[in-house]
């Protein structure tokens, strides 16, 4: 079939190339030309692994093209995704600006004689936003011009954006348009998940339904590692005990410094804003994130309960990016926890192995901070290391060699990366999240 992408950032980018990759001809339209002019010349603007040789590939079989025009792209595709940001306002709810102008924009491109067009929504939106979405290429476009509307919510995590979209646990697909849902079966049928065909508002909830519980299972363990903490236990050990149980499931129980990203963060916050603003209150998510926010609070406390003050510490920094696999530094809790740092007077040696360049071009982080991509390097003559990223890398660390470094042999693991025990071994000094246990 033929597809177009409207917004060629993470989403639309891998899913685009994902469609190519399946046997689709896709059109990728973004608004910033030098995004796109980066793709015409055969780079990548993320780093997201796997993905910069599925574009080549498909680029070269003519199946992926990239334009700055959205009336090309239109012309060329039969079902036209838009991927582009709905951010936060001040108060929580979804800034819907950009999925307005690209409606507008798309009916402006519709004829009749183009025949039926299949409009998808992929961004993450509140639901009822498909509704909104029909009214506005309805009110834009010419007399005669015949078209559908779905909401297709994207579930990609980011460092594995590819596998999840060549191998999702599922496929939604929610309109209330049965030409529309025919088109969406036959687009998705090359791959193997099991599709789930539900009404256009039920689609839309189940994106900040399933963000926010996955939020949800992170702030829950964060807060069973406190008890944890206090309790004398462990929290990985809690963690496998209750996540082997089916019905529960390990994923997303590693406890940490809680979630960051670009999603999680603005999700949850949305869902509160939508469920307030339809009459029923989720004050549960609240609690989520003021759990989340107390992880970082808390472990600052704890560094500092052993370093007694920060002024003139040198802290060599483990991670800069929201998670592993990726190079994103968007709402990361590493350059939160980085910058009070800095602002209580200590000197920052930071490493990561993909978001050395996001974090100096967009971090903002203020103070007496540098650089290297040698993780050991970092070390040298520090007061303490601090984990603040799950990068492997960092798990299979050389504890002699840090110890060795180290002008104190201090860790402060906030993401539970390391073995107590290696770690005793070496003989460092070991702090991590809800494992008061030695
Ligand atoms: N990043 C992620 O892991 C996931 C994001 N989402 C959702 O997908 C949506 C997009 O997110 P990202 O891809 O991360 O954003 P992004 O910021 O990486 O990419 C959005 C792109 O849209 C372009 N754009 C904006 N207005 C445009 C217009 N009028 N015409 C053409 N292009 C335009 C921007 O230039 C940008 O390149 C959001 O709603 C997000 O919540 C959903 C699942 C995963
Ligand atoms: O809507 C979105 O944008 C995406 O948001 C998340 O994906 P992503 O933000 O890429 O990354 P996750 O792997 O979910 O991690 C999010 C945050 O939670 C933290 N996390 C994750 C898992 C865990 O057990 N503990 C934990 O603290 C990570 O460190 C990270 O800061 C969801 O997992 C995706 O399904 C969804 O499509």
């Amino acid at each position: 079939m033929n597809i177009t992408i409207i917004g060629t950032g993470y989403v639309g980018l891998t899913s685009g190339t994902c469609f190519a990759e399946v046997g689709h001809t896709v059109t990728c339209v973004d608004n910033n030309p030098e995004k796109i002019e980066t793709l015409l010349n055969g780079e990548i603007p993320i780093f997201e692994p796997g993905l910069a040789e599925l574009v080549q590939q498909n680029v070269a079989a003519g199946r992926l093209k990239f334009t700055t025009s959205t009336e090309e792209g239109v012309a060329n595709g039969d079902v036209v995704f838009i991927a582009v940001p709905t951010p936060p306002q001040p108060d929580g709810s979804v800034d819907l600006s950009f999925i307005e102008k690209v409606a507008r924009e798309i009916a402006q491109c519709l004829t009749p004689e183009m025949g039926y067009r299949v409009i998808v929504d992929k961004s993450t939106v509140p639901v009822k936003t498909g509704e909104k979405v029909a009214q506005t290429v309805r009110r834009y476009a010419q007399e005669g011009v015949e078209f559908g509307v779905v909401s297709n919510p994207e579930f990609l995590r980011e460092g594995c954006a590819v596998d999840d979209l060549l191998n999702p646990d599922r496929i939604v697909i929610g309109s209330n348009d049965d030409q529309a849902l025919a088109m969406m079966q036959k687009l998705y049928e090359p791959f193997v998940a099991p599709v789930l065909v539900t009404d256009i508002n039920s689609a839309e909830l189940i994106k900040h339904a399933a963000n926010s519980f996955l939020a949800l299972k992170i702030s829950y363990i964060n807060a069973v590692a406190n008890i944890c903490e206090a309790a004398g236990a462990d929290v990985e050990k809690v963690a496998e005990g209750i996540g082997t149980d089916k019905r529960i499931g390990r994923a997303f129980l590693n406890a940490g410094l809680g979630y960051g990203g670009s999603c999680f963060p603005k999700d949850i916050k949305a869902f509160i804003a939508i469920s307030e603003s339809i009459g029923q209150p989720f004050d549960l998510l609240k609690e989520v994130e003021r759990i989340n926010a107390d992880q970082l609070t808390r472990f600052l406390d704890k560094i500092r309960e052993k370093l007694w003050v920060f002024r003139d510490k040198k802290i060599a920094l483990w991670g800069l990016a929201f998670k592993q696999n990726t190079d994103d530094v968007r709402e990361s809790v590493a350059l939160k926890l980085a910058q009070a740092m800095l602002d209580e007077g200590a000197t920052i040696v930071a490493t990561d192995p993909q978001a050395i360049g996001t974090a100096q071009r967009f971090g903002n982080l203020s103070g007496d901070i540098s650089y290297t991509e040698d993780m050991y390097e970092a070390l040298d003559n520090a007061d303490a290391l601090v984990i603040a990223t799950e990068w492997p890398v960092f798990a299979t660390a050389d504890l002699k060699e840090v110890a060795k470094r180290l002008r104190t042999p201090l860790v402060f693991d906030g993401r539970n990366l390391l073995d107590p025990e290696d770690t005793q071994a070496a003989k460092l000094e070991y702090e991590a999240i809800g494992r008061s246990v030695s």
